[in-house]
């Protein structure tokens, strides 16, 4: 089986970007250590704090963002991270020549539960001349990423990476390698799955409420088939799922916080996600365009997302169009 750094040099990988992977996946076995331990280790549970989206950190939100960020800031070729857990980025050598953007524990409600959670990375070459502890330099759209992952903490560890040539995964071994147990994923056209939290119903929009009404009707109702449903409470275990076997994730905007576009982070969890996704052939959009073709105003900026088999999301973004046309009619 081909190690990373094989699988990388043989795809001509820039030596630089294989070096921060590398260093990356340092900080993720370091974090699938302290989860391993859990209750052993006494990192389960709550902190006092709140993170600066006025939610209560976990404290293996906090330990995973200051592994991440010691493991990074430690290197020359980072310029910078963004994180989270963090108001503002954090600024590396000012040399440096990427900027890593992380989610440093996805799914953290799942963590006192023992149920899968996290690490979610999208990387950017840092623009010349900037300080790289303002956001400014941070605020590039998804189409510029140069590589983007996560690492998924279940019952194994695994490594979904793309440099921008498809998609491929890498499980960690006992002897602590990443090793290369699926190449070149396709994320099948169509599917029977969906997953959204059904507990949102009232607040959704109603070419939402409609859609899912349709799939809830299965084959008696417009869709003609029955669908299955799956809900994780982690984008990084729905992600996975989706890229494995196909399916359609989404979290959309609701009424609960209106003037929010949505809830999950565009540039930690949306971004990264939606280069996955289309390096698979899958579809990644805010219901009305891509995710990747957002511009973003704030490192923290929310979004509606909805991803996965393509042409299920092709169907969602037709009744979403519908209905904006009945609207403007
Ligand atoms: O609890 P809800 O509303 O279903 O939200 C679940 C969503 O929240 C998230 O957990 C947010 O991520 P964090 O745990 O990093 O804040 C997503 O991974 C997941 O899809
Ligand atoms: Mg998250
Ligand atoms: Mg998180």
């Amino acid at each position: 089986m081909q190690l990373l750094s094989q699988f990388l040099r043989r795809h001509d990988t820039d030596e630089q970007l294989m070096d921060l992977i590398a260093t990356l996946m340092v900080a993720c076995k370091e974090i699938a250590l302290q989860l391993r331990e859990g209750a052993l280790a006494g990192v389960l549970g709550t902190t006092d704090n709140t993170n600066v989206q006025g939610e209560t950190q976990k404290k293996l939100d906090v330990i995973s963002n200051e592994i991440l960020k010691t493991v990074l800031l430690n290197h020359s070729l980072v310029a910078g991270v963004a994180s989270e857990e963090e108001s503002e980025p954090v600024a590396g050598n000012p040399d440096g020549r990427f900027l890593v953007i992380f989610d440093p524990l996805d799914g953290s409600s799942n963590i006192d539960i023992n149920v899968s959670v996290g690490t979610i990375f999208s990387i950017l070459e840092a623009p010349e001349g900037e300080d790289y502890s303002q956001e400014h330099a941070y605020l590039q759209n998804g189409r510029k990423q140069i590589a983007a992952g996560y690492v998924l903490y279940g019952p194994s560890a695994i490594l979904v990476l793309s440099t921008g040539k498809g998609v491929n995964m890498f499980t960690l071994s006992h002897t602590g390698d990443f090793l290369l147990t699926r190449e070149n994923v396709i994320i099948p056209e169509e599917t029977r799955e969906f997953a959204i939290n059904m507990s949102n119903h009232r607040f959704w929009e109603p070419a939402m409420r409609s859609y899912i009404d349709d799939l809830l009707l299965g084959a008696d109702g417009p869709r003609e088939k029955n669908y299955n449903m799956r809900w994780v409470a982690a984008m990084v275990a729905e992600v996975h799922r989706v890229l494995t076997r196909g399916g359609i994730f989404t979290y959309p905007w609701d009424s609960r916080s209106p003037r929010k576009p949505g809830k999950l982070r565009l540039m930690y969890e949306g971004n990264p996600m939606s280069m996955l996704v289309e390096q698979a052939g899958g579809l990644a959009t805010n219901c009305y365009k891509n995710v990747m073709d957002v511009q973003p105003d704030d490192i923290h900026e929310r979004v509606s997302i909805a991803l996965g088999s393509l042409k299920e999301v092709e169907t969602l973004m037709a009744y979403h169009e519908r209905e904006e046309s009945t609207r403007e009619a």
